[in-house]
């Protein structure tokens, strides 16, 4: 059975395109969406699953075939069509020793939406594709400028919007991982320390695949005084993935995650939230609600959710992490 896809959806979606009577994307309900995955063979145990979600994310095996099995079959054709193109590019420039360069996967979102585990979970699916291409994941947080720098200007409650990264690194680093480099560093963050790690790096050396995560992989710059043209993030990605929610829902996922690694992760005396593991239950949830609404809630609004438009594919989660719709940009 073939699925009509519906040229509108709900308004809290797409607002500004349903509200301009057009839209660039398809739109699906989750159960058509799972229909996408026709053959597509699941490749990961119930166990791996568990292994690779983020706490408090409840995803399953049965999430993982409803929506990331068609998922990956999508950008299955992606990658290959990528390399179709690449083939045809070489034979019009009568070359063959250009190498191809990584299909980039962005996926952006609100803090607490669940990217890491969408970009885990992809990621192993995608190894285990019969080419098994060699698949990385890089996360911007280690691009965040290091606390001593935030705090000197003044600016640590600010962490996460766009002037609390290094963009020139970041841009730097997806040059180079687009020029075909090898070996490329990409700076990392600890959680625990809430910190950059200052002498921790991952290696990438020439992926067929990189997934590069955070909330603000669609964000562009204002254009500089000098009117120069710069890139932007999102110029070096294949695909992009923005992983959306009502913000109550994710609002919830954020204090239940603070309360749950109050009992867990801050227990640990070089968390950083060390001091919120022993305050009390009332005055814990008041912390959680004043890093939620003064920082996350305020950057989701001003910065990630305008950013929601650029992506090729939307994944709207509902109650419990589950995606309930999935809206595809028309090519
Ligand atoms: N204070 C913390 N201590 C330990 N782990 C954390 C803390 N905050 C977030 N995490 C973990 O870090 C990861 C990234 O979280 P976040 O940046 O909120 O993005 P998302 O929820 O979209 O993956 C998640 O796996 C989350 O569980
Ligand atoms: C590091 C973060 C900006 C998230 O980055 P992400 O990995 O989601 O791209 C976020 O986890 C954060 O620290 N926000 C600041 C307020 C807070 O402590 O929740």
């Amino acid at each position: 059975m073939t699925t009509a896809p519906r040229e509108s959806e709900t308004p809290e979606m797409l607002d500004h395109f349903e509200a301009n009577g057009y839209s660039p994307y398809l739109f699906f309900d989750s159960e058509e969406w799972a229909r996408f995955r026709a053959d597509t063979p699941l490749t990961l145990t119930a166990d791996e699953v568990h292994r690779l979600r983020s706490i408090d994310d409840p995803i399953d095996l049965h999430e993982v075939r409803r929506i990331y099995l068609s998922l990956s079959r999508l950008l299955s054709a992606h990658v290959e069509s990528s390399q179709l193109l690449f083939e045809q590019r070489n034979r019009f420039l009568s070359t063959s020793d250009v190498a191809k360069t990584p299909f980039v996967i962005g996926i952006a979102g609100s803090v607490a939406v669940g990217k890491s585990t969408t970009a885990r979970i992809l990621k192993e699916l995608l190894a285990r594709w019969p080419s098994s291409p060699k698949v990385d994941l890089v996360t911007t947080d280690g691009f965040l400028y290091p606390n001593a720098h935030l705090i000197r200007h003044n600016m640590l409650n600010r962490k996460g919007f766009p002037e609390s990264y290094d963009i020139g690194a970041l841009l730097r680093f997806l040059s180079a991982i687009k020029a075909g480099l090898p070996n490329v560093k990409a700076p990392s963050y600890s959680h625990l320390t809430y910190d950059v790690l200052p002498d921790e790096f991952k290696v990438i050396d020439r992926p067929d695949i990189l997934i590069f995560e955070g909330i603000n992989v669609l964000q562009s710059r204002d254009l500089p005084a000098d009117g120069k043209i710069v890139p932007i993030v999102s110029d070096f990605f294949d695909f992009s993935i923005y992983i959306d929610a009502d913000e109550n829902l994710i609002h919830r996922w954020y204090v239940d995650r603070f309360m749950r690694l109050r009992q867990t992760a801050f227990r640990d005396p070089n968390s950083y939230f060390n001091r919120y593991a022993a305050i009390s239950e009332e005055e814990a949830l008041k912390i959680a609600e004043g890093l939620w609404q003064n920082t996350n809630l305020k950057n989701l609004r001003e910065n990630i959710l305008p950013t929601r438009p650029r992506a090729d594919l939307i994944l709207r989660k509902g109650d419990n992490h589950l995606v309930e719709k999935v809206a595809l940009r028309k090519l």
